[in-house]
C-alpha cells in the first residue's frame, strides 16, 4: 500500500535581517492510511514548520525552499507544493485537518459552535445547511459533548478548554478528512482533560482510519498513541523508528535524553531531568550536528560534518556518528 502522504526532501527557511533561519532541513517522512506518527522535540526543533508547510501555511518572511509533498488521499499523486490556491483549499479542512494547540484562536468567539461547524461541512461536503446541522450534531455526539442539539447553539466562551478542543476536534473531522495534523493539541489543557482528549483522538482515528500526524514536545504524550515516531533536533531528523524501538531500542543520544525527561513511575526522582544546554539558534546554522555542543557522546568530527540519516536496522533510521548500539550501554544511559 502506497502512503497517504510522502514529504520528501523538505527545505523551509525564514529569511530575517539578522539571517536567514532554516527553519526545517532535508526532512522527508511517509504517513500511511490509518497510521499514527508523532514527531517530537523541543521549542524551535522543527516541527510546527514542517507541519505547517504541508498545510501550506508558511507566509513571508518564510519560504518552502525546495522539496515535495505528495498526496495520494484524491485517487492520484499531486504536490501539495505545485497546487493552485484554488485546489489548495480544496483540500485544507476537507482532505487534510489542523488542530492547533490552543482551541481559542482556532474557533471563532463571535459565532456559534454549530455555524462554524455547519460552515466548514457546506464549504466543502454538497449538502445543504440542514443537513449540514445534523452531521454537526452527530460530530458533537461523537466527540462526547453532552446534549448536542443544545450545545450547538453555544458560543465558544460558554465552553471550558477540554469542550473547545473537543469541539474543534469534532469541527476537524467533520469532513472526514484523509489526513489530520494535530499540533501540541492538549499542552493548553490540565493533565486529566489532556488524557480524555487523547483517548478520545485516538479512538477517532481508528474509527475514521485517518492518518495522524501527531506533534509533541513530550515523548510521554505519544507513547500509547504513535504507531511510529520521528524525533526532530535543530531542523533535521534525528531517528526515525518505530514507538516500540524509540522507547526499548533508542540509538540517538538525543532520544536517550528525552526519554529520561518522560516522568516515571518505576523510579524515584526528585525532579525531572532536564536536557542540559541551549536548544540551537537557527540563523546561518553550519552544515554539522546541531546536537553535537549538547551531546554527550560527541565525537570530534560531530562539530565539523553533518552525519547522514542512516538505516541502522529496517525501518530505523538514525543521523548520528556514535549512535547508542551496544545494549549495555544503552540500559546504562536509561538508568543513569
Ligand atoms: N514566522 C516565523 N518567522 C521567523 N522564524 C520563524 C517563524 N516561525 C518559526 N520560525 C523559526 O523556525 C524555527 C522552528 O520553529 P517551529 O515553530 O517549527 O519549532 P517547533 O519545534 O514547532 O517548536 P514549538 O514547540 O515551540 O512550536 C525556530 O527557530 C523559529 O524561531
Amino acid at each position: 500500500m502506497e502512503p497517504i502522504l510522502s514529504v520528501k526532501n523538505l527545505h523551509t527557511w525564514f529569511y530575517m535581517e539578522e539571517g536567514v533561519v532554516k527553519a526545517v532541513n532535508d526532512v522527508s517522512f511517509d504517513l500511511y492510511e490509518d497510521e499514527v506518527v508523532g514527531i517530537v522535540g523541543e521549542t524551535g526543533s522543527g516541527k510546527s514548520v514542517t507541519v505547517k508547510s504541508i498545510m501550506r501555511l508558511i507566509h513571508k518572511p518564510g519560504k518552502i525552499v525546495s522539496g515535495e509533498i505528495i498526496y495520494r488521499g484524491r485517487g492520484k499523486e499531486e504536490d501539495i507544493l505545485k497546487l493552485s490556491r484554488d485546489e489548495m483549499s480544496k483540500i485544507r479542512g476537507k482532505e487534510i485537518s489542523m488542530i492547533f494547540q490552543d482551541p481559542l484562536t482556532s474557533l471563532n468567539p463571535l459565532y456559534t459552535i454549530g455555524d462554524q461547524l455547519t460552515e466548514t461541512i457546506v464549504r466543502h461536503q454538497d449538502v445543504d445547511r440542514k443537513t449540514a446541522w445534523e452531521i454537526g450534531i452527530e460530530m458533537l455526539r461523537k466527540v462526547q459533548i453532552p446534549e448536542p442539539e443544545k450545545r450547538m447553539f453555544a458560543y465558544p466562551f460558554e465552553f471550558s478548554g477540554g469542550m473547545r478542543q473537543r469541539a474543534i476536534i469534532a469541527i476537524a473531522l467533520s469532513c472526514n478528512p484523509k489526513v489530520l495534523i494535530a499540533d501540541e493539541p492538549t499542552t493548553a489543557l490540565d493533565v486529566t482533560i489532556q488524557a480524555q482528549i487523547l483517548e478520545l483522538m485516538k479512538e477517532l482515528q481508528k474509527e475514521f482510519r485517518t492518518g495522524l500526524l501527531f506533534i509533541t514536545h513530550d515523548l510521554g504524550v505519544i507513547a500509547s498513541m504513535a504507531d511510529r515516531i520521528i524525533v526532530m533536533y535543530g531542523s533535521r531528523q534525528m531517528e526515525i523508528a518505530s514507538a516500540e524501538d524509540i522507547f526499548y531500542k533508542p540509538f540517538h543520544p538525543y532520544t536517550h535524553m528525552l526519554l529520561r525527561a518522560i516522568p516515571r513511575l518505576d523510579k524515584k526522582q526528585d525532579k525531572l531531568e532536564a536536557i542540559p544546554g541551549q536548544p540551537p539558534r537557527m540563523i546561518d546554522v553550519p552544515n554539522v550536528c546541531p546536537f553535537a555542543p549538547r551531546c554527550p557522546r560527541r565525537l570530534d568530527k560531530c562539530s565539523k560534518e553533518l552525519p547522514e540519516l542512516t538505516e541502522i536496522e529496517p525501518g530505523h533510521f538514525v543521523r548520528c556518528f556514535n549512535p547508542v548500539l551496544d545494549k549495555k550501554e544503552s540500559e546504562a544511559m536509561k538508568n543513569e
